[in-house]
């Protein structure tokens, strides 16, 4: 069993960024620019909002946070995003989610800028990842995608399980898997919480993609011999002999799923640090005027 090292490469990738950055700043051309919203006080949303401006920073792009309290009405919000749209200085721009329940989410994705879309979440940007066009790809699927690419992980033809239907994971990570071509050209199976027969479904798996935010949910007896196994859950478990008060734990019960695959993402240091990464990655990609091609 080999451990898929999202920290190590996530670190390549910032690397690489950072002597690209540096060659933009040479060239007297513009400093990337992310701009970050961040509303509450939702512990994990603050972790990964500053770990994202923190990144930022360590690699040369300018970022700006910009917080709001939990009350902030819709339209502030909404003009706020407008205001970052119009600001030509700004290349990227997120809305770290999930939000208050009385903002309407899709509402503010929708007030994004497409070209600024960073997270890939925008409708029009969605579109086009589904039709193989160039464009942002939300994230943590690019992320994923990085990885398995990194470790040259064998996919064409195999069978991928992706379990969990949101629009920031399982869903494009099955559009990703089954239309790009290295990684990709997978057969894949996408399961939810209405599969009836998830158990037989995952044992048929080559590769298993567990996105269903809920502690060691994927165990053993699901997982074929020689796996490769793709943990995203990044779920705090309350545990008083820690500090902060919790543990993370993945969506995979890591200790008797490892022995049997063949790879598989630690929780932490997995999938999370190449989400940081996919979103630096697509954040230049804005300021240099281009999109993603997974093709
Ligand atoms: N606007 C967005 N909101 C959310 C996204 C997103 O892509 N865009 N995804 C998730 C959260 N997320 C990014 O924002 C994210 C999750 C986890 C990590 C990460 O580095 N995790 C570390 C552990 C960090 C910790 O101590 O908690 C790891 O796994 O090693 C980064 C980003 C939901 N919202």
């Amino acid at each position: 069993m080999q451990i898929l090292d999202g920290k190590l490469v996530s670190e390549a990738i910032k690397a690489q960024l950072a002597t690209k950055v540096a060659e933009l700043k040479a060239a007297g051309k513009k400093t990337p620019h992310l701009a970050a919203i961040l509303v509450g006080n939702n512990g994990a949303s603050e972790t990964y909002v500053a770990s994202k401006v923190k990144s930022c920073a360590e690699i040369g792009y300018n970022s700006t946070l910009l917080r709001f309290d939990e009350q902030i009405s819709e339209k502030h919000l909404l003009d706020h995003i407008t205001m970052l749209n119009e600001n030509a200085d700004v290349d990227g721009i997120l809305v770290q989610l999930p939000l208050p329940k009385h903002i309407n989410e899709e509402l503010v994705i929708n007030t994004i800028d497409p070209s600024k879309d960073v997270d890939g979440f925008h409708p029009m940007n969605v579109g086009k990842m589904v039709s193989g066009l160039p464009t942002f790809v939300p994230a943590t699927p690019y992320g994923i995608m990085l990885l398995l690419e990194h470790y040259q992980i064998p996919t064409k033809g195999k069978h991928a399980v992706v379990i969990g239907r949101s629009h920031i994971v399982g869903t494009p990570v099955s559009i990703l898997l089954s239309r790009s071509a290295n990684p990709g050209n997978c057969t894949v199976t996408l399961c939810h919480s209405q599969t009836t027969n998830l158990k037989e479904i995952c044992l048929q798996a080559d590769i298993i993609v567990a996105a269903i935010g809920k502690p060691n949910f994927v165990t053993a007896d699901m997982v074929k011999e020689g796996a490769v196994i793709v943990d995203v859950g990044i779920n705090r478990v309350a545990d008083a002999s820690k500090k902060s008060g919790f543990r993370l734990l993945g969506d995979v019960k890591f200790d008797e799923v490892a022995p049997k695959c063949s790879f598989i993402t630690p929780v932490p240091g997995g999938v999370g640090p190449m989400t940081i990464a996919a979103l630096l990655k697509n954040t230049y990609h804005a300021a240099i005027g281009q999109k993603v091609n997974m093709n």
